[in-house]
């Protein structure tokens, strides 16, 4: 078999991490922001400065669906549900700190469980 392609197997295991992390993400007390999309019908203004909104439930659905291509790209999801809410929210409002303290933690939980 070609050594570049990731078997099924392999696959299945690198994204176990994504597993454990997210969980720990939607169960941390300052995830309440990020449990779900941001709404559209109450803050439309978010939509034209946030070009690439995510939350964890969306996550959640594309890791469900076998849409992440390794963890590398959960990662990258993960990194912009912070990257978003630190570049609409002041660091020293409510959900900015949310946004500081949900970034520290998946930093964290990310270089223990890839070490
Ligand atoms: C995520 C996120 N980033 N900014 C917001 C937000 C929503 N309304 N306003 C005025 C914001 N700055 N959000 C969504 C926060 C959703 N939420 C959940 C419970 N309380 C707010």
């Amino acid at each position: 078999p070609s050594t570049n392609h990731i078997t099924s197997r392999k696959r299945k295991e690198d994204l176990e991490v994504c597993h454990v992390i997210l969980g720990e993400l939607e169960a941390h007390r300052d995830s309440w922001p990020f449990l779900e999309p941001v709404d559209r019908a109450k803050l439309p203004e978010y939509f034209r400065v946030v070009k690439k909104p995510m939350d964890f439930q969306t996550i959640r659905c594309k890791l469900r669906d076998g849409r992440y291509s390794c963890r590398e790209a959960f990662a990258s999801d993960s990194r912009l549900v912070f990257s978003n809410c630190l570049f609409y929210n002041e660091d020293q409002s409510k959900i900015g700190m949310a946004g500081h303290s949900m970034k520290n933690f998946f930093e964290k939980r990310w270089s223990e469980l890839n070490r």
